[in-house]
């Protein structure tokens, strides 16, 4: 490629999906590890999240996902490596340092009722990170904000004086959707943002999620149990056993030629529309819950469950190595492994 052509001006999603020239990074986690006393929740994860792209971190329940959106929005303060914000090392920033990056990075949480200031009118809770981050000058700069937010997510703006109590569970989870976007974030941390809804509105929260990430063009830490729910939102899936990432790339990679066992067990759990690929797909099924995290188990922690585990694998820790396109922490999976077998 000529010189020329990297420099045409593109637009950056374009660019991006095309892969011609990487976009730059918004979040980088080096070795991000997080205990809790004895509680090895997140123990060497790391990376990359680039501008406008959706990244889900998927894996069964306890295997640390919380704990990484929680670091990386800063609610919690990693145990060591490394949390970067456009370049900039937030990891262990105290509350007044933090400030300038505050409304770069939001989180949605699973659960609206309990995330929402019972206290607070709407409108109240959407437009306070604009007065306690100091984005608007004045009421009326604010108001007109607020109403954009209520807008955008598809809420009446007269719902501006209403209390969470007196909105539906989805209604809620637009309020929580509004107040993340409010301030404009380039990373969005959207924890299960879906799960505690009814089924009758996951779809409708779904889809706003992803016409907004689309529009507004912000990248995405999208965290999930489940796989299906990411196949047609996430530009990459990252998969997490027991605090350690197993499995990284392209979603497309990945959901075509899982290589990881314990993807290939996440994804033959989840349905697929499409019936070829339903039987094409290994089936591996999980037996047992996911041992304690505060005694993982030697070398590769998903020997104990792993249908295809050799003595090797209780001995030594997998490396994360690229392989097909993606980066794969399993002994057994081969370099020249490029068909899926
Ligand atoms: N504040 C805390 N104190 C002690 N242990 C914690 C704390 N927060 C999380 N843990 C533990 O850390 C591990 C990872 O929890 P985390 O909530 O990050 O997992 P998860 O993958 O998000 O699970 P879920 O899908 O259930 O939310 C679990 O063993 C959990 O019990």
């Amino acid at each position: 490629m000529s010189t020329s052509d990297t420099d045409r001006a593109t637009p950056a999603s374009d660019t991006d999906r095309a892969g011609a020239t990487p976009a730059a990074p918004v979040l980088e986690l080096d070795n991000l590890v997080m205990h809790f006393g004895p509680v090895r929740a997140v123990d060497g994860v790391s990376m990359t999240i680039r501008r406008g792209s959706v990244v889900a971190l998927v894996g069964e329940s306890g295997s640390g996902k919380s704990t990484v959106g929680r670091c990386v929005v800063r609610l919690l303060e990693p145990s060591s490596g490394t949390v970067r914000l456009h370049g900039a090392d937030i990891s262990h920033l105290r509350r007044r340092a933090l400030r300038p990056h505050r409304r770069d990075v939001s989180i949605v949480f699973q659960d609206p009722a309990g995330s929402l200031d019972p206290r607070l009118t709407v409108g109240s809770i959407v437009s306070e990170p604009l007065r306690l981050l100091r984005l608007t000058r004045g009421r009326t700069e604010r108001e007109r904000a607020t109403t954009q937010a209520l807008e955008r997510v598809g809420l009446r703006t007269e719902l501006a004086d209403r209390y969470p109590h007196e909105l539906s569970g989805g209604q809620r989870q637009r309020v929580s959707l509004a107040r993340a976007l409010v301030s404009s974030p380039s990373l969005l941390v959207a924890d299960e943002p879906t799960s505690a809804l009814d089924v009758s509105v996951q779809a409708s929260v779904l889809n706003l999620l992803t016409d907004l990430q689309r529009d507004l063009g912000f990248a995405c830490l999208f965290i999930t149990h489940n796989l299906s729910a990411v196949e047609y939102l996430a530009d990459e899936v990252a998969v997490v056993y027991l605090g350690t990432l197993v499995e990284h790339g392209p979603s497309a990679e990945i959901f075509a030629t899982p290589k990881h066992p314990y993807t290939q067990a996440l994804l033959s759990a989840a349905p697929v529309p499409d019936p070829v690929r339903q039987r094409r797909r290994s089936r591996v099924v999980l037996s047992g819950d996911i041992p304690s995290a505060i005694d993982p188990p030697s070398g590769c922690r998903f020997h104990t469950r792993c249908p295809i585990a050799v003595p090797m694998c209780a001995e030594r820790v997998p490396e994360l190595r690229e392989v097909a396109g993606r980066r794969v922490a399993c002994h057994l999976v081969s370099d020249e492994d490029e068909d899926g077998s």
